[in-house]
């Protein structure tokens, strides 16, 4: 028995939130092994007061690398307060967000470069990459208009940009699946919300026979 490393990735809106809602408790009763939930930005304490400057729609002037390192930092500490710790313990750590965010938002959103923010990240994960990421795949105007939607008056610093930069995040992450065809599986995030729960379950339990085994 091992640990596992999960990360879930898409643009705005893509549903990654609310689909883990439900998937955790439907993974969790196939396994007898501990799910660990967590996010990017944030969790853990240090990560997530990151967190907060890095969304804070008044830090309209941060530097587009500084946001970059921001969030590599944010990924650092994450990954030593909590995504080792749980992997040591043989439990499965599902990430909503994780490295893929950053080199679409930051290297192809921002227009830093992939290949310079893969670069610092390859700092911050020193090599610990997910052993598997579940793509939601939701157009920019799809996500956005889910976004709007939901919180059109609270969104943060990144959804607030303008549909070209949201653009490049989409092209960003197409292109980062077409790199990483081995660890990323992609779903269609545009359908209803139970559809997506189950294809995400579907990937999964598919990856990892001997682990999500229960009641089989
Ligand atoms: N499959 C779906 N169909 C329609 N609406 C959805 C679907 N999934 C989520 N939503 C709605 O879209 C909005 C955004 O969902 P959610 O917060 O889960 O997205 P997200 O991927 O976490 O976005 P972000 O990364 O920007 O936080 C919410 O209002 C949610 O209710
Ligand atoms: C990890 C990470 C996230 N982002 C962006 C993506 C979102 O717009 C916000 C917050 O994420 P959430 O899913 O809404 O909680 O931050 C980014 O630009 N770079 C990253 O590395």
């Amino acid at each position: 028995m091992s640990g596992i490393f999960i990360s879930f990735e898409g643009p705005d809106g893509a549903g990654k939130t609310t689909a883990l809602k439900t998937l955790m408790p439907l993974l969790q009763a196939k396994t007898d092994q501990e799910i660990v939930l967590s996010r990017e930005p944030g969790g853990s304490p240090i990560s997530e007061k990151i967190r907060k400057i890095i969304l804070d729609i008044h830090d309209e002037e941060m530097d587009s690398r500084t946001e970059a390192l921001l969030y590599a930092a944010a990924r650092r500490q994450h990954l030593i307060d909590v995504i080792l710790p749980t992997l040591k313990e043989d439990k499965i750590m599902l990430s909503d967000r994780f490295v893929d965010s950053s080199i679409a938002y930051q290297g192809g959103g921002r227009e830093i470069g992939m290949s310079e923010v893969a670069e610092i990240n390859d700092f911050a994960i020193d090599g610990h990459l997910p052993d598997l990421t579940i793509y939601f795949d939701v157009s920019p105007e799809v996500g956005l208009s889910r976004i709007r939607k939901d919180h059109e008056g609270a969104m943060d610093r990144l959804e607030k940009e303008a549909i070209s930069f949201h653009n490049r995040v989409y092209d960003s992450y197409m292109q980062i699946v077409k790199d990483n065809p081995d660890r990323i599986k992609t779903i269609d995030a545009e359908q209803a919300p139970e559809k997506v729960v189950s294809d995400a379950l579907n990937v999964i339990t598919k990856q990892f026979p001997n682990i999500f085994n229960k009641g089989e």
